[in-house]
């Protein structure tokens, strides 16, 4: 199995820390924090995107090359990550039978490869961006609130969809979100963060039923609303 040891992720303005952590990803792990926690900070610097005004030092093990070969991100708002005047076919960069296979894989038929994005649902838009991804031989799947900008069906849809993903493809997932739901179907662990710094971590059920920190405490009771899961 993969695994990514990040020993040092330390981001920073000219002025202030803004996110200084360390974690382990070896399973599907969520990333849960308030806003403004530093959670899109820590994914843009995964992915080397981070803008030029920030400074960031870090140091990170794994078991394969991370580069945009092998991670995969999934943007919090799909109707604006694609090319609206483009065909979803040229949004693919990939043979015509890797298409039609990872299609399969989201649930989607070839009709899709017709249209353009307009012509598509929230739902339909965010399966063909993770197809999008899933066309190269990713190893770590990046997902940035993938659900909030969607309706609770095709939210219920598409996290079933990562959720079969996961257990299909084995790759490693790292899982932003403000839904502590959705987490405990999708995620093994979790990392709670704060201010750009790692509250607690470990294993979801865990830390869902038995976590002493007050923060953790707080974001659990703020937003998981199946509370028979807790004990
Ligand atoms: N380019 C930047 N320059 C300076 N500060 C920034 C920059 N980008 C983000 N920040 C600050 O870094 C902190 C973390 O931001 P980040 O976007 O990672 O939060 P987040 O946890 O993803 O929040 P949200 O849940 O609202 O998306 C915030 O205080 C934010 O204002």
């Amino acid at each position: 199995m993969f695994n990514i040891d990040i020993k040092k992720l330390l981001i920073k303005s000219q002025d202030k820390e803004l996110v200084n952590i360390s974690f382990k990803i070896s399973n599907s792990t969520a990333l849960i924090g308030q806003s403004g926690s530093g959670k899109s900070l820590t994914l843009k610097a995964l992915l080397n995107l981070l803008p030029n005004s920030l400074i960031c030092e870090k140091e990170i093990k794994s078991n394969f090359v991370l580069d945009f070969n092998t991670i995969g991100f999934i943007p919090q708002n799909p109707f604006t990550s694609l090319s609206p005047m483009t065909k979803i076919n040229k949004q693919f960069f990939c043979s015509d039978k890797k298409k039609k296979e990872v299609l399969k894989l989201v649930d989607l038929d070839t009709w899709v490869l017709e249209k353009y994005p307009s012509q598509l649902s929230g739902g339909q838009i965010q399966r063909v961006i993770i197809a999008i991804a899933l066309s190269k031989e990713i190893k770590l799947l990046l997902l940035d609130e993938p659900t909030t900008a969607l309706d609770i069906e095709n939210r219920d849809n598409i996290i079933g969809l990562i959720k079969n993903l996961i257990e299909d493809l084995k790759i490693l997932v790292l899982f932003v979100t403000h839904d502590i739901d959705s987490v405990k179907d999708i995620c093994k662990d979790m990392i709670i963060i704060k201010d750009g710094i790692v509250i607690e971590q470990g294993n979801t059920e865990e830390i869902l039923s038995k976590s002493k920190q007050s923060y953790t405490k707080t974001l659990i009771n703020s937003t998981f609303k199946n509370k028979d899961f807790r004990k």
